[in-house]
């Protein structure tokens, strides 16, 4: 039967983190489940970890083109397949802390309180990370949060020279622990190790990502249908204007509607807003959810981000991967500003090829020297949430990315902080590269979730305050992006709606 025949409990848009989730846990309780995915199945080949295809050519990155503020148009680093944006990240799955939770006070502004507390949310993060199949060491952190027990795997532990480092911070009184990271990496898993994971599909299906861990087990409960290379083009709704019926797709060019009862928009939180935007009808004139804020597409996020190359010109580094240390000694108070700074983590290794990509204008031999010989770090900070960073849509339907970056003092402090403690631990040279607004790996936040109908997009549950049945479980919940990799607390946002789902709303479930 064609899915346009079908009748769903559930229609999710996207397979990706978000997606995956809720088709993951709403299917182990007997929902049926549609997912439709504008991409289809990244393929397994060689050209996954080749640096040409994935940073030159740009094999794998949607073509498309959206506009900055001042109407520049850019290709973003985004990506459509089965598992989304997960195929290419780093895997950190990290849980946001405490005050994340809570008002916290940074440089040039203050980060929002949520609507739950990091103790009613940790639960969920319990269940993200059995999930996707974290590796870490519980107490190592020096802020770690409260959590109930150690996590699914241990930590995947240091290569030599990443030791050596840790060995020589903790001289100088930081405290280093591993990177949370959800890799195929236990007794009898697929992963190897290798230099071409953060930033690179995995050819061997070793990284958990959303396609393997949460989309691929979802179809084996035979409850879930996958229809691919399927664009939504917007959300339908009655004429009371409180219902979502259905929604319209085009694939091969042929639009159709496909209905179901209840409606998850998981397009990630720049196409999640510009999906809603693009429903717009009579009842609601500005886009689905901007009737009782005018808060849609807003408060876009997406981190202040630099990545850090420290040098010793004459020593090479041997290490192959590189994404297992972290650093949390300046996220909260910390011994050098009187506020928030972020996080400091382990890069995937960096490999000439890589670097010549972005800065053409330096020969990629020279990046190549200067790549075997470096320890490459991921330097991330808070960005705040403001109302005129927003997504909309000009009048052609290209999304804009109206985004002016913030909080950058302590991020810049952060990065010259961090320099300093390279070179005092003996790499002389330390080049940076801060991420321009191509760079939306982290975007979040366009659909916040709280408390009142008057300043967020989305209840606690995530449904959206004006409709009875749509809901927007991605990156687009976050009411702050936190200094923190998104994924596993989209997960863990995911595993919530969908346990008040099961437990309050789904008609048809087993568990109902
Ligand atoms: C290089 C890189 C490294 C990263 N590293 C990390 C990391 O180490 N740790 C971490 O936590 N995060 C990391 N991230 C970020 C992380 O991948 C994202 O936060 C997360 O995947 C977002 O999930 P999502 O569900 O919000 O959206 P997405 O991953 O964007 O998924 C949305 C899905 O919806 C589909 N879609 C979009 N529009 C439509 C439409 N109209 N119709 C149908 N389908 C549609 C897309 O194709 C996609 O599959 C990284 C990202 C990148 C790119």
């Amino acid at each position: 039967m064609a899915v346009t025949d079908k009748f769903y409990d559930v229609v999710i848009v996207g397979a990706g983190v978000g997606g995956g989730a809720m088709a993951n846990r709403l299917a182990n309780a007997g929902a049926r489940v549609l997912v439709v995915e504008r991409g289809n199945y990244l393929p397994r080949e060689a050209d996954n970890w080749s640096v040409k295809a994935v940073f030159h050519d740009k094999k794998y990155t949607t073509q498309e083109l959206w506009r900055d503020k001042s109407g520049n148009a850019f290709n973003p680093s985004t990506f459509y397949f089965v598992g989304g944006n997960s195929k290419f990240f780093g895997a950190a799955t990290v849980r946001f802390r405490k005050e994340d939770f809570e008002v916290l006070e940074h440089e040039a502004g203050v980060s929002p309180a949520w609507p739950i507390s990091y103790e009613d949310f940790a639960p969920y993060y319990d269940e993200a990370e059995r999930l996707m199949g974290t590796h870490g060491t519980a107490g190592e952190d020096p802020i770690e949060p409260p959590r109930s027990g150690p996590y699914p795997h241990p930590a995947i532990g240091h290569e030599p020279e990443i030791e050596a480092i840790a060995k020589k911070l903790r001289s100088k009184g930081v405290q280093p622990f591993s990177l949370p990271i959800a890799i195929d990496r236990h007794e009898g898993g697929k992963c190897i190790r290798c230099a071409t994971c953060d930033g690179f599909a995995c050819k061997l299906g070793a990284k958990n990502d959303a396609e393997v861990r949460l989309v691929g087990p979802a179809l084996k409960t035979g409850l879930v249908d996958l229809v691919l290379d399927t664009k939504v083009l917007r959300f339908l709704t009655d004429t009371s204007g409180k219902k979502v019926t259905g929604i319209e797709v085009e694939q091969d060019d042929q639009k159709n509607t496909i209905h179901g009862d209840i409606f998850i928009s998981a397009a990630g939180a720049i196409n999640s807003a510009a999906l809603l935007l693009r429903s717009a009808n009579q009842k609601h004139p500005n886009g689905l959810g901007n009737n009782s804020s005018d808060q849609l597409g807003r408060n876009y996020m997406a981190h202040n981000n630099t990545a850090m190359m420290a040098i010793h010109p004459f020593r090479k580094n041997g290490v192959t991967f590189q994404k297992s240390l972290c650093i949390n000694d300046f996220y909260l108070s910390n011994n050098v500003r009187p506020y928030p700074l972020g996080n400091v983590q382990g890069l995937g290794k960096l490999q000439g090829g890589m670097l010549s990509a972005n800065v053409p204008f330096i020969p990629e031999w020279l990046m190549d020297h200067f790549a075997k010989r470096s320890v490459d770090w991921w330097i991330m900070s808070e960005d705040l949430p403001d109302p005129e960073n927003r997504i909309t849509l000009d009048s052609d339907g290209t999304i804009r990315v109206s985004y002016t970056s913030n909080n950058l003092k302590a991020h810049q402090e952060l990065v010259k902080h961090w320099g300093k403690i390279m070179r005092s631990l003996g790499y002389p040279l330390i080049l940076t590269q801060k991420m321009d607004i191509t760079v939306s790996m982290h975007q979040c936040g366009t659909a916040r979730f709280g408390t009142d109908p008057a300043t967020s997009v989305l209840d606690q549950y995530s449904r959206v305050w004006d409709l009875d049945n749509l809901y927007v479980v991605d990156a687009s919940f976050l009411p702050s992006s936190t200094g923190f990799n998104p994924s596993l607390t989209i997960v863990a946002q995911a595993v919530r709606v969908s346990e008040h789902l099961i437990a309050n709303v789904l008609r048809s479930t087993t568990a109902a």
